[in-house]
């Protein structure tokens, strides 16, 4: 099996920013989404992209995934953004508010067909369409938008996030059916570390490959909500020992734990021991 990209702590660095622009070449985050959308306020976006050009040009961000969110294509910025930043050292080009694959082609037809392109999922139009955008041969991510969404939902936040459960569902599902990563959206309370745990290990739970953050101090614990833990890595290992040794009697179902494991309970259980290697090889 490939060793997958880790995708557990994704950070929101204001562009404009340069210190923490300088600050994340240190964080242990699996990856920077380099902003130039809503952290960045209109009198500095245009400054905002040059920063942001040195930052990339100097490089020392290492392994971790290199994102810019432009402003949407129907801004101001939006287009000057994309033709701005096309060529600069990013792994992929995230937009925000994406209603249609049309919107991705739009950004495709600017930066080039040759480039991955994630989008923010966070408007009403952006997840029922989210199946159509996945598709698009571009589209390598998805990012939910909570914020914006439970503005466009006029919902309130709620621990449990249900009013916006079946809009992250359903982005779920589009990412899934066409292999995409998803990340799920921010927590705005950075220093209630207990709530961003709990809202980490659902975002897991749901099938999110990692978090969007907005400040360092929420690194750790996203990193360990979204990495294998000590008991699954040891529960995959047996899995596998188990279901082999039944193979070669034969068999096709072995217990461990008191539960059977079947083919499919294996292919989840490499899963997570490739998780933990990449993970232990950042
Ligand atoms: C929330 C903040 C405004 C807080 O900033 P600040 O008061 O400066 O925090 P601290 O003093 O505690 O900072 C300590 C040091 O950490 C650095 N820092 C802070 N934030 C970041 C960051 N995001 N990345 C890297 N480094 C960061 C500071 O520079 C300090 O460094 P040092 O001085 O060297 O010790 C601030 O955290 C912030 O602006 N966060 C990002 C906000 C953001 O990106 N918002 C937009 C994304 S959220 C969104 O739009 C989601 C979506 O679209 C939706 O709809 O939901
Ligand atoms: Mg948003």
């Amino acid at each position: 099996m490939d060793m997958p990209r880790p995708y557990r702590s994704v950070l929101y660095i204001p562009a404009s920013k340069e210190r923490a622009l300088d600050k994340a070449r240190s964080l242990d985050v699996d990856a920077i989404i380099f902003d130039l959308e809503d952290a960045v306020t209109p009198d500095a976006k245009v400054e905002a992209r040059d920063t942001l050009k040195a930052a990339l040009k100097e490089g020392g961000y290492g392994a971790r995934a290199k994102i810019i969110r432009l402003n949407g294509l129907d801004s101001a910025w939006g287009r000057e953004d994309a033709e701005a930043m096309k060529d600069a050292e990013a792994d992929a080009f995230l937009l925000p508010k994406v209603s249609s694959a049309a919107d991705v082609e739009a950004l495709a037809a600017i930066i080039g067909k040759d480039k991955d392109i994630w989008a923010m999922i966070e408007t009403p139009m952006g997840v029922m369409k989210a199946e159509e955008i996945a598709a698009h041969p571009q589209m390598k991510g998805f990012v939910a938008g909570t914020n914006d969404l439970a503005k466009e939902l006029n919902c309130r936040f709620r621990a449990d996030r249900l009013p916006m459960i079946t809009s992250l569902s359903m982005m779920l599902l589009a990412a899934k059916a066409h292999g995409i990563v998803a990340i799920d959206g921010v927590y705005n309370q950075f220093k209630d570390d207990e709530g961003l745990a709990a809202e980490c290990a659902q975002g897991r739970d749901m099938g999110f490959e990692g978090k969007t953050l907005i400040h360092p101090a929420q690194v750790a614990v996203c990193n360990e909500a979204f990495s294998p833990s000590a008991e699954e890595i040891d529960l995959a290992e047996r899995q596998i020992a188990a279901f082999e040794e039944t193979e070669a009697s034969g068999q096709g179902v072995a217990v461990v734990d008191g539960k059977i494991v079947e083919n499919l309970h294996v292919e989840t259980a490499r899963k997570i021991l490739a998780l933990a290697e990449a993970v232990s090889a950042r």
